[in-house]
């Protein structure tokens, strides 16, 4: 493919299996720079294990993984790190101990295009960071004493503050309020008139339904729906296997 061409994130053909069990089975689709697309689909339908199949923390047994048309199958989570794909995790791990700013400042130091070389030029890009997310006044805080939803924006700042060009988030709005989800969505929303990619995994119907451009469901590891949210939503595929079972 022409690289000028080629969508920010691709997957081709992604499987991924843990000792007999397929957590990812054949998924390919494509991703745009500014667009959110949604993931969806039941408690161990491959999500996270997708997530951590783009940012590198495992490779995939078979298929491809391309950046902007280059193949990154292979590459270690650091390097696509530094090619600009950023992620949240769905269990929180601050470092304990270290103030917020500091947790925020660890991922300016090791982000998109090797981070930041010195430590006062990432605690000022962290503290962007952090008010972007409504938490500047929370600086100086230790982050272990951040609750639920502190540590959720916590998330997002530490992944924004190495300036990604591919944002993947893993259920930053579990355990939200309606007011906090509210907040949450108009934060993605800013990061996407950014021009950044954003790859967003979550169970609140609502919200995802309005936040994404395109939806996709995953179950069994198998893609079993990938279009507009109203068309995903209203397939019985997707009903029959998730929303039957959950809904928001
Ligand atoms: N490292 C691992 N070793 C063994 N099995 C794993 C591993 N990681 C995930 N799995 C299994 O792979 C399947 C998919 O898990 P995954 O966490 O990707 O699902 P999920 O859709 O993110 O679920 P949830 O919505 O509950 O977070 C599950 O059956 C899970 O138990």
């Amino acid at each position: 493919m022409n690289a000028a061409a080629a969508p920010l994130l691709e997957l081709r053909h992604v499987t991924q299996r843990f000792s007999g069990l397929v957590a990812v089975s054949d998924v390919g689709f494509t991703l745009a720079p500014g667009e959110i697309l949604g993931l969806i689909g039941p408690n161990g339908a491959g999500k996270t294990t997708l997530i951590n199949l783009i940012s590198g923390t495992i490779r995939p047994i078979e298929g491809e993984v391309l950046l902007d048309g280059k193949n990154i199958t292979r590459l270690p989570a650091f390097r696509r790190a530094r090619l600009g794909i950023g992620r949240t995790f769905q269990i929180m791990q601050p470092f304990p101990g270290l103030s917020v700013l500091d947790n925020v400042a660890i991922g300016a130091l090791f982000g998109h295009g090797g981070g930041q070389s010195q430590l006062g030029k990432a605690r000022e890009q962290a503290r962007q960071s952090l008010e972007f997310v409504g938490l500047g006044k929370f600086a100086d805080q230790r982050a272990d004493e951040l609750g639920g939803p502190g540590r959720k924006r916590l998330e997002l700042a530490k992944a924004l503050a190495m300036k990604p060009r591919l944002l993947l988030c893993d259920e930053v709005m579990a355990g939200l309020n309606h007011v906090e989800i509210e907040e949450v969505i108009a934060v993605i929303r800013k990061v996407r008139e950014q021009g950044i990619g954003i790859l967003v995994i979550e169970h609140v119907i609502k919200a995802i339904r309005s936040l994404s451009d395109r939806l996709l469901v995953l179950h069994h590891g198998q893609k079993i729906a990938d279009g507009t949210p109203g068309a995903v939503l209203a397939d019985p595929a997707v009903v029959q296997a998730y929303l039957g079972k959950k809904r928001a």
